[in-house]
């Protein structure tokens, strides 16, 4: 029996196998199943006891990683009994139960990809009676990352905020490389420059633990470069524009976990 079986072999499933089959004091043997056994055998590859599987062989927990349209096919080819995982944005704990076979165990998890270098942030949920099997996530994601075990009912905003949330953080790489090609930095440099800024802001805040509006304001010399540039901002709306495309990542679970019924 394997200690771990990660359905879904692609950018979620594939960091969650490699940052946990990695950590010390992990899964002692993880398996991993695709659609396209290539895409399985290269993650197994990375492993130190990893295999690639074709089918849902048995294994003490099932990590469901594959898109919220296909979670209901796979937990109902579960065996009876198994404890499964679901990383699926949207799909609600009591569709996922009512897929799976009788006697099985299933919770939510919404990690993130930087899961795949143990720097994660992963949210978990699960109903009262299911305690050991949410003891078992916590103790995987935390191979992997932070945890935090929430509410259902917060899971969607908070998949919004810490799930996408590194989309948002490329995106802003992304403009600032933009922003300096234009004004006449090489791309290269002007990647290397947005880069590594935005790893030591994050280190930054991180340890320093403190409102992240004194780092800002340690930044910002009154009537210097950076109040320009933060001044810019707020009339563009970058606030109202956070808030807003958040509201619309948290609405769109709404809309996955309606077409996953389907
Ligand atoms: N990407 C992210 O940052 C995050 C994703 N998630 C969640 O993780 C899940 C996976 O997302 P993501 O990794 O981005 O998606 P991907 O499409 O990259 O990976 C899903 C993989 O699962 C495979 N697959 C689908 N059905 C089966 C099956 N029955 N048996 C074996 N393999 C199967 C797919 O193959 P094929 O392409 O051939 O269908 C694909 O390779 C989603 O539910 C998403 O909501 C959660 C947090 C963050
Ligand atoms: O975009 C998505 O739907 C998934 C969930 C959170 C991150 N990726």
């Amino acid at each position: 029996m394997y200690d771990l079986l990660v359905v879904g072999g692609g950018a979620m499933g594939g960091a969650l196998a490699v940052g946990m089959g990695g950590a010390e004091g992990g899964p002692r043997s993880i398996a991993i199943l695709d659609h396209t056994p290539a895409k399985a055998q290269a993650i197994a590859s990375m492993l130190p006891a990893g295999a690639a599987v074709n089918t849902l062989e048995p294994a003490e927990v099932y990590l469901l990683a594959v898109k919220p349209h296909h979670m209901r096919g796979v937990l109902s080819s579960l065996p009876v009994g198994a404890k499964a995982i679901s990383v699926a944005a949207g799909v609600r704990l009591e569709q996922l139960k009512s897929w799976a076979p009788s006697g099985c165990e299933v919770v939510r998890a919404m990690p993130n990809t930087a899961c795949e270098i143990a720097a994660g942030v992963t949210a978990i949920c699960g109903d009262e009676n299911d305690g050991a099997l949410i003891a078992r996530a916590k103790e995987l994601f935390q191979l992997v990352g932070e945890v935090f075990v929430i509410a259902e009912n917060q899971f969607d905003v908070v998949s919004a905020l810490s799930g996408s949330g590194p989309a948002y953080v490329f995106l802003l790489i992304e403009a600032m490389q933009e922003a300096g090609i234009t004004l006449g930095i090489p791309a290269s440099v002007s990647l290397d420059l947005a880069r590594a800024t935005i790893r030591g802001a994050g280190m930054l805040a991180d340890s320093k633990r403190v409102d992240p509006r004194s780092l800002r304001l340690a930044v910002t010399s009154p009537g210097g470069m950076t109040a320009a540039a933060i001044a810019v901002f707020e009339e563009l709306g970058l606030r109202h524009q956070t808030l807003a495309a958040v509201k619309a990542a948290a609405q769109r679970a709404q809309v996955l976990s309606a077409h996953a019924d389907e």
